[in-house]
């Protein structure tokens, strides 16, 4: 019998390096994510959030480092492999149409997930392999009742919800989300706040937001990534007390 594997990360970034020219956007970047949390990267503009997201999602190709996804080493597979095997990144690069319903669009993420020839019209709209799944993803990303509405007519929240249900779709094993509370305003972040919350425990999330009340209501732990290198990790409270997180991203006031 193979040893249970519950507790190990999911993803596993061991000395991520990362130059352009002089610079060295990620510097050695070593971090976890674990099954259930929510694990926050934090880092004033320019630190290298992107960057290593981008490593992470075979987007850009590292000078130095691994990356094991699920126990399996992925520094050899493209993007399009990666997000295959369920390394989903979100609210980047959005794949919505604003003509169809919220349904249809979700329906395409089913389809697209599960193989399925996606054909637009009657008898794929009857589809219940498709509709059932769309629905139940609708659902889960706070937007019942509003399957029926084109994307285009949705508001900025609602969207960001449309691409949480589709993002859900693709059954991701973890997500790599990017800044998702930018331009929320106060009541559509406290939704989103509490449909990330739920989230985690479909699938681990490694957020990048600059919000730091989401990230202080959200993360289980947090990483501080200041000019590509961490400089700390760990829970709220303790990276919250960190005098050097503190002085380099925080401010006296947090
Ligand atoms: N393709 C590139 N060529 C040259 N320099 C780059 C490139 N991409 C990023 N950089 C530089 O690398 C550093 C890290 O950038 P990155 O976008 O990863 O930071 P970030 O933490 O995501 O910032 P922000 O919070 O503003 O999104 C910056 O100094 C940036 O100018």
């Amino acid at each position: 019998m193979p040893e249970p594997k519950l507790n190990e990360p999911i993803l596993e970034i061991r000395g991520l390096r990362k130059a352009f020219g002089a610079l060295l956007a990620t510097d050695d970047v070593s971090l976890d994510l674990r099954p259930g949390e929510i694990h926050a990267l934090i880092g004033p503009n320019g630190a290298g959030k992107s960057t290593l997201i981008k490593q992470i999602v075979g987007e850009i190709r590292p000078d130095a480092g691994s990356i094991r996804f699920e126990g399996q080493v992925i520094d050899g597979l493209g993007a399009a492999a990666r997000a295959r095997l369920g390394l989903a990144r979100s609210f980047q690069v959005s794949s919505v149409i604003p003509d169809f319903t919220v349904l249809q669009n979700v329906m395409l993420a089913v389809a697209g997930a599960s193989g399925t020839v996606f054909r637009f019209h009657l008898p794929a709209l009857a589809d219940r392999k498709l509709t059932e799944p769309a629905l139940f993803h609708i659902e889960q990303a706070g937007l019942a009742g509003r399957h029926l509405v084109p994307a285009a007519r949705l508001s900025h929240g609602e969207r960001r919800k449309l691409e949480i249900a589709m993002a859900l779709a693709l059954r991701p094993r973890a997500f790599l989300l990017d800044e998702p509370m930018a331009g929320m305003g106060l009541e559509g972040g406290r939704q989103l706040t509490a449909i990330l919350s739920e989230l985690r425990n479909e699938a681990p999330i490694l957020l990048v937001e600059h919000d730091m009340d989401a990230v202080f209501a959200l993360a289980d732990r947090i990483s501080v990534l200041v000019y590509g290198r961490v400089i700390a990790t760990g829970s709220v409270a303790e990276i919250r007390a960190n005098p050097e997180v503190r002085r380099s991203y925080l401010g006296e006031d947090a």
